[in-house]
């Protein structure tokens, strides 16, 4: 893929600088990639918010002992899901003790944290929100969860976030170490288009925080990360709570890491645990190197565009 940079020149031979800017084409498949270290933890997360934030921050300072520049937590990482904790469970961000823990972690262990999601309440309305924080503590980004999972399996599940909650309405990325970063929020892994569109915004990486269930994980967690780390040739993260069995909604776990051939290379079981994988934007440059799609979309057929703004 051709990129543009512009590149500044200061001349040495002048004692005040000269500024010149031009631009360059490079092919990104030549060196030019990032590699970070991302943990998932796959954390235990129960009825006691306080128990929930304190276990949060301890596994994020053993991420960094393990060499994690960025460390990423599970769909409501502070709460039980399900409809009926939110309202209770929910805080303004970033003014509530949760922020506050987070922030503090982040800043304290040097890492930036995606912080799965949390309850937010915001007026009179509660949205699913993830919050990305750096190491120096500071809110990068928020995205609202964008599709709300109301669904209806008879004899399997039925769940209606739409009774409680408030969908967001953008498409949230932020950068990591020249990494651009996609987050979407569980059931909002399941619309191709959303992941389309980060994907054409440059992303090299999908970030979902999640919870599926026993119905419909099985059947479809794994497949849905491959589907989009095979589509959109980049890297798939999924982090999910571990599974509790005496919870009113028991998580499927299995968090996992897809490369962008669609090779699951990282896998948990249901318990929690934490999964640490470097993470090479050089194998993106590859496969779409050697599988050019991309280039071969028949955009004057079909096309994928924003209707709305973007975060
Ligand atoms: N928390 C969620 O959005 C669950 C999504 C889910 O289980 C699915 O099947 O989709």
């Amino acid at each position: 893929m051709l990129s543009r940079v512009q590149v500044l020149l200061i001349s040495p031979l002048k004692q005040s600088v000269t500024k010149s800017l031009i631009s360059l084409n490079f092919s990104t498949s030549e060196g030019l990639s990032a590699c970070f270290r991302i943990a998932l933890l796959q954390l235990q997360v129960g009825l006691d918010k306080a128990q929930n934030l304190a276990n949060a921050v301890k596994e994020i300072h053993k991420a960094k002992e393990k060499g994690a520049e960025l460390v990423a937590l599970p769909e409501f990482f502070n709460a039980p899901y399900g409809t009926q904790y939110f309202k209770d469970y929910a805080e303004e961000i970033p003014c509530g003790p949760s922020s506050a823990a987070i922030k503090c972690a982040a800043l304290e262990a040097g890492v930036w944290v995606v912080a799965g999601t949390m309850p937010e309440c915001q007026r009179d309305k509660l949205y699913n929100t993830c919050t990305v924080w750096d190491s120096k503590g500071n809110l990068v980004c928020v995205h609202r969860k964008l599709h709300l999972f109301d669904i209806d399996i008879p004899g399997g599940i039925k769940f209606k976030e739409s009774d409680v909650l408030t969908a967001g309405d953008g498409i949230t990325s932020f950068c990591f170490k020249g990494v651009k970063i996609g987050l979407g929020v569980c059931y909002d892994l399941r619309f191709f288009e959303m992941a389309q569109l980060m994907s054409k915004d440059g992303c090299s990486m999908l970030l979902y925080p999640g919870a599926f269930n026993l119905t419909t994980g099985p059947l479809h967690w794994e497949l849905l990360a491959r589907a989009r780390a095979n589509d959109l040739q980049l890297w798939v993260a999924l982090v999910s709570p571990a599974r509790d069995v005496k919870a009113k909604y028991v998580a499927w776990g299995h968090s996992l890491v897809v490369n962008p051939w669609g090779k699951v290379m990282q896998k948990l079981d249901e318990r929690p645990g934490t999964i640490i994988m470097d993470i090479d934007t050089k194998v993106v440059e590859q496969v779409r190197t050697q599988i050019p799609i991309r280039k071969q979309r028949r955009t004057d057929v079909y096309d994928t565009i924003y209707t709305t703004k973007k975060n």
